[in-house]
C-alpha cells in the first residue's frame, strides 16, 4: 500500500503502547530511540526488558487490563496485545479521538505503520514494504547498516548543520548557499562511505568523487 513518509518528533508528548510482549517491547525500543520520553505501555505482563527499562526511569509501565481512558492525552498509540478484536476496539477508539494509531496485529487498518530503521546521531534511514512485507524491511534494514552504519554520518549532519547556519546568516545569494551546501554533501558523504582516517574539515581530491560515480 502507498504510504507517506513522515518523521514524527515525539519529544514531550504522550505515546501509549496496549501489550507488554516481545512485540510491544521492539515499539517501546524503537519509540525511545526515537525520542520519545513520556512513554507508557498497558498490559497484564511485561518482558525482563521492559521492566529493566522502567526500572531505569525511561518509561512507565501499568500491570493492568486496558481502558478507553488510557488514550486522554495521547499523541500516538500502538496496539500490541495478542487480542485482535481489542487490537481493533483501541483503533476504533484512538482514531475517534483523532490519535496518530499502530496496530502491530493488522486488525485494524492503521494511520501509521513501523519502518526498520538505521540510525547514525541525526541521520535516519527508514524502510517501508508495503505493509505486507516486515521480513523484508528487516533484510533491506541490515543491508543499508551495512552500507550506512559506519558512525560518520552523525558527524556529516553535524558539519552540514554549522556550515548552513553560517550560510544562512553571510550569503544572501540563494543559489550560491544551495550549490555550496551540494558541494560539501557530496564531500562528506563520500567521507562518511569510505570510512577513511581524514578529517572531515581537509581538503579531499578526485579519488573521492570517482567512488561517488561509481556508487
Ligand atoms: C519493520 C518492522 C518494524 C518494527 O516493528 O519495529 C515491522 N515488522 C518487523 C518485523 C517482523 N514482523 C513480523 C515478522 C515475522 C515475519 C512475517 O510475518 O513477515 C517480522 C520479521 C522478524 O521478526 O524478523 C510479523 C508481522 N508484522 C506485522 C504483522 C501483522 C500483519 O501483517 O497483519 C505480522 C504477523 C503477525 C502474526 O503472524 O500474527 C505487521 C507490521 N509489521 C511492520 C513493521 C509493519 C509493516 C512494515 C513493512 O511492511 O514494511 C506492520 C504492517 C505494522 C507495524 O507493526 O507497524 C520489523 C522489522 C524491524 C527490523 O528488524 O529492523
Ligand atoms: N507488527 C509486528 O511486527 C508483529 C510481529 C509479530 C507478531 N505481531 C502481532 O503482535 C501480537 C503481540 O505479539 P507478542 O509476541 O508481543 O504477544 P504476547 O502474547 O507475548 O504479548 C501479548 C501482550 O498483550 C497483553 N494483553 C493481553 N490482553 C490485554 C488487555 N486486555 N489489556 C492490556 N494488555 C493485554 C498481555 O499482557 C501481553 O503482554 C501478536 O499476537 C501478533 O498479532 C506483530
Amino acid at each position: 500500500m502507498t504510504a507517506y513518509p513522515a518523521m514524527l518528533r515525539l519529544s514531550g508528548r504522550r505515546c501509549l503502547i496496549v501489550g507488554g510482549g516481545p512485540v510491544a517491547q521492539r515499539k517501546a525500543d524503537g519509540l525511545l530511540a526515537g525520542g520519545a520520553d513520556r512513554l507508557e505501555l498497558v498490559g497484564l505482563s511485561f518482558t525482563p526488558g521492559l521492566l529493566e527499562l522502567a526500572r531505569q526511569g525511561r518509561l512507565q509501565l501499568h500491570a493492568r487490563e486496558y481502558r478507553s481512558s488510557d488514550l486522554d492525552g495521547a499523541f500516538l498509540v500502538v496496539a500490541a496485545t495478542d487480542d485482535p478484536a481489542l487490537n481493533a476496539r483501541i483503533g476504533r477508539e484512538a482514531e475517534r479521538q483523532g490519535r496518530l494509531f499502530n496496530d502491530a496485529s493488522g486488525s485494524w487498518p492503521s494511520s501509521f505503520e513501523t519502518a526498520a530503521a538505521v540510525r547514525d546521531g541525526a541521520v535516519l534511514l527508514a524502510v517501508h514494504a508495503g505493509g505486507e512485507a516486515p521480513a523484508l524491511a528487516a533484510v533491506l534494514r541490515s543491508e543499508l547498516e551495512r552500507r550506512y552504519g559506519g558512525g560518520r554520518y552523525a558527524e556529516a549532519a553535524r558539519r552540514m548543520g554549522e556550515l548552513r547556519r553560517r550560510l544562512l546568516e553571510q550569503e544572501p545569494d540563494a543559489d550560491v548557499r544551495r550549490e555550496r551546501l551540494r558541494r560539501e554533501a557530496v564531500r562528506l558523504s563520500a567521507w562518511a562511505a569510505d570510512g577513511r582516517e581524514e578529517a572531515p574539515g581537509a581538503k579531499r581530491t578526485e579519488g573521492k568523487d570517482d567512488r561517488q560515480q561509481s556508487t
